[in-house]
């Protein structure tokens, strides 16, 4: 069954409310909340009161509401049994970060105990988000606080309805971002946080950021109405709620401030031919703070930046780096150390093991369609045909067994299955992502002989076709619509080496909460000291379990719209909204609905609201659902069913609007 309604005070105002609100029933599988992003203050719809009046109320009784969705999603964990998973998407600045809050937030609300101390699992979970925002979250061309990855926050539960642990898994962390920012956005928060410390910063040797060359690069250092200051004491105390132990945290900032120091090393040639050394006294000094700070052997580091062992059969040699070379190693230390540094706080909220019921919260980028799309575009938009699969499964499909299991007579609707184009990226042995891979393994191949082999092993694919224009392009028919790729980065982005000497370097580090990071890894026997480890094929790995998680869950869908691209209150571009509606699958579901019985009351509630018009019938002579069979016949309806299974009245909404007015 599918519940269309619509949120925000913006949409009262278009087309849109024309589909609001379809119906409501007591179960709410199928259900979805849209969600528009007012890009204004609005505590009175937030506070206590307002999820006080929400709890527990019949789903649709009230105006639409994130609050209606998380206490459907709780009602139904504690009524079923079942654990259950609210799935917000929409388009970056659409308000997926801020409605993720809102339902953490509603959950800990009903779930949490009324205890005084500060770190209560609840105010775990609830810190963690801010924790999460300071190392995963940055200021984009699009939104000042961008999640630069996704997100499923698990709430687990115990038998009486309280939170008892949280888990958090994130997807696609954008690592490019800590060693690369390109103009008008920033690094990670954290960093600038840190450099506005005042005392910490001092001990670690930090300044401004325009001090340092992953922070310099892009002249943006403040952010509107935010003090970088506030903000680190800030995510000082969500550590300390979420239990990371003061030395631990001292080990994270001190990590943070190695890889800035670590991105000021510069190289200068060496003496042997395509060799490098550090430049001169001014980066031997950021390797000498770099390397305290990692508290690892600094002529080891030196060793680590400027050079790569290669196993031969004669044995192990040691071949220099040229200073090109040695740049991307040391990017490429910097991104690994920040990549599992945030792995590991991701970790820290306490986890329930023996917990049986979750409501689990998804906040992942919606599809992405861009003048230039490359690789990140090309995984996004991976994960949205994943997602668009699981919501045709739920919604759709269980629409049409709702339908033969209550014997309601209705023409089979075809939706749109993409598992063709789902095939076609994640097939092994040939699919996109196998061919890349394929290629990432051979030094010769380039972005040219990747694209020439896609096109090869897809000939006449009715999904991929050439892009215009160019040889190496391709577009692909995603469910939203076509988006062209451009593939010369594809191969450098897909590539994740773990480079042994990174690992070897850390691992021996003098700091515990460092050399953990880097756990001994098996010895495998490999003729370069350079393990290719694939970013697509471990992304659909992560997609996979995620999906048997959902798969094992109730789902509610959330679908963030933003009215606008200026980011403005009271304003709204009707065409960028319908293109977001129709990305969020949205449209189709509309159209899906509409071709079946939208509407649908129990006798009972049907009466109640209705009775009124028959009153001439109501002396007990007819049951309920003979009472309705004559508010139906004096109406003159058409286009209804009655299902005898689950007393159950099916109505087409749209010719009978009247059915929704309250
Ligand atoms: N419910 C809301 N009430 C008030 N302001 C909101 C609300 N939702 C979003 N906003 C505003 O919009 C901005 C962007 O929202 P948010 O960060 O949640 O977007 P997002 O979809 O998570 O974006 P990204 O994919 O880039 O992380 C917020 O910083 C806030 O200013």
């Amino acid at each position: 069954m599918l519940t269309l309604i619509s949120f925000g005070q913006a949409v009262n105002d278009t087309k849109l409310a024309v589909y609001s609100p379809l119906m409501s029933r007591d179960t709410y599988t199928g259900s979805i909340l849209i969600a528009v992003n007012p890009f204004t203050k609005l505590p009175h719809l937030y506070n206590s009161h307002m999820m006080e009046q929400y709890k527990g109320v019949r789903f649709g009784e009230l105006s639409p509401h994130v609050f209606a969705v998380a206490d459907a999603s709780y009602r139904a964990m504690m009524n079923e049994g079942q654990s259950q998973s609210i799935l917000v998407s929409g388009e970056s600045g659409a308000g997926k970060t801020e409605t993720t809050k809102l339902i953490l937030q509603y959950l800990t609300f009903v779930g949490g105990r009324s205890a005084n101390d500060e770190r209560t699992v609840e105010q775990q979970v609830l810190e963690s988000n801010p924790l999460l925002e300071a190392f995963g979250n940055a200021r984009t061309v699009r939104n000042d606080n961008s999640s630069r990855f996704g997100k499923f926050v698990e709430i687990q539960f115990d038998a009486s309805g309280r939170i008892s642990g949280a888990a958090i898994r994130t997807y696609l962390l954008e690592r490019s971002r800590v060693v690369k920012i390109a103009d008008c956005e920033r690094n990670y928060h954290c960093f600038y946080q840190l450099c506005a410390s005042g005392e910490d910063a001092k001990k670690y040797k930090l300044g401004h950021p325009s001090n340092f060359h992953y922070l310099n690069q892009s002249h943006t250092y403040e952010l509107d109405g935010i003090n970088s200051a506030e903000e680190y004491l800030k995510t000082r105390r969500a550590m300390d709620i979420v239990g990371i132990s003061s030395s631990n945290q001292e080990a994270i900032f001190r990590i943070l401030a190695a890889i800035l120091h670590l991105g000021n090393i510069g190289f200068s040639p060496g003496q042997e031919h395509d060799s490098s050394i550090i430049k001169d006294e001014k980066f031997r000094y950021h390797l000498k703070e770099a390397a305290s700070l990692f508290r690892c052997d600094p002529n080891l580091l030196i060793a680590t930046l400027c050079t790569r062992s290669i196993q031969t059969h004669e044995g192990t040699i040691v071949k220099a780096l040229d200073c090109s070379a040695a740049v991307a190693n040391r990017d490429a230390l910097a991104k690994t150390v920040y990549a599992r540094l945030v792995e590991n706080i991701n970790k820290s909220v306490g986890q329930d093991p023996d917990s049986r019921i979750q409501i689990g919260v998804l906040d992942i980028y919606g599809f992405e369609c861009f003048t230039h799309n490359s690789f990140e575009q090309f995984c996004i938009n991976f994960a949205n045909e994943k997602l668009q699969q699981h919501f045709n499964e739920h919604v759709f499909k269980m629409e049409q067994e709702e339908y033969s299991m209550e014997e309601i007579n209705w023409s089979y609707i075809e939706f749109i299955d993409n598992q063709d184009i789902l095939d076609l990226i994640e097939k092994k042995p040939i699919g996109i992502i196998s061919l890349l891979d394929e290629a990432c393994m051979f030094p010769k191949s380039t972005h040219e002989t990747f694209s020439t082999k896609l096109f090869q092993s897809f000939k006449g694919h009715p999904r991929l076709e050439k892009a215009k224009f160019s040889e190496t392009d391709f577009t692909l028919s995603h469910y939203a619509g076509k988006v062209s790729y451009q593939t010369e980065a594809f191969l450098d982005k897909n590539r994740d080496y773990i480079v042994i000497e990174h690992c070897n370097l850390m691992s021996a580090s003098k700091c515990p909460f460092i050399s953990a990071l880097f756990p001994p890894s098996p010895e495998e026997s490999s003729r370069s000291s350079y393990k290719f480890s694939s970013v697509a094929s471990r992304f659909k790995q992560q997609l996979q379990a995620l999906m048997e998680t959902l798969n094992s869950t109730e789902p509610h869908y959330i679908r963030c719209v933003k009215p606008n691209s200026l980011n403005r209150p009271q304003k709204f571009e009707n065409q960028s909204v319908l293109h977001q509606l129709r990305c969020g699958g949205v449209l189709e579901a509309v159209r899906i609905s509409l071709a079946g019985y939208p509407t649908r009351r129990t006798y009972s509630e049907f009466v109640d609201r209705f009775g009124i018009l028959v009153l001439e019938f109501t002396d007990g002579s007819y049951d309920e659902k003979g009472l309705a069979e004559k508010v139906l016949q004096k109406l003159n309806l058409e286009n209804f069913q009655i299902a005898e299974r689950f007393n159950l009245l099916y109505c087409i909404s749209i010719k009978n609007n009247i059915l929704n007015i309250n």
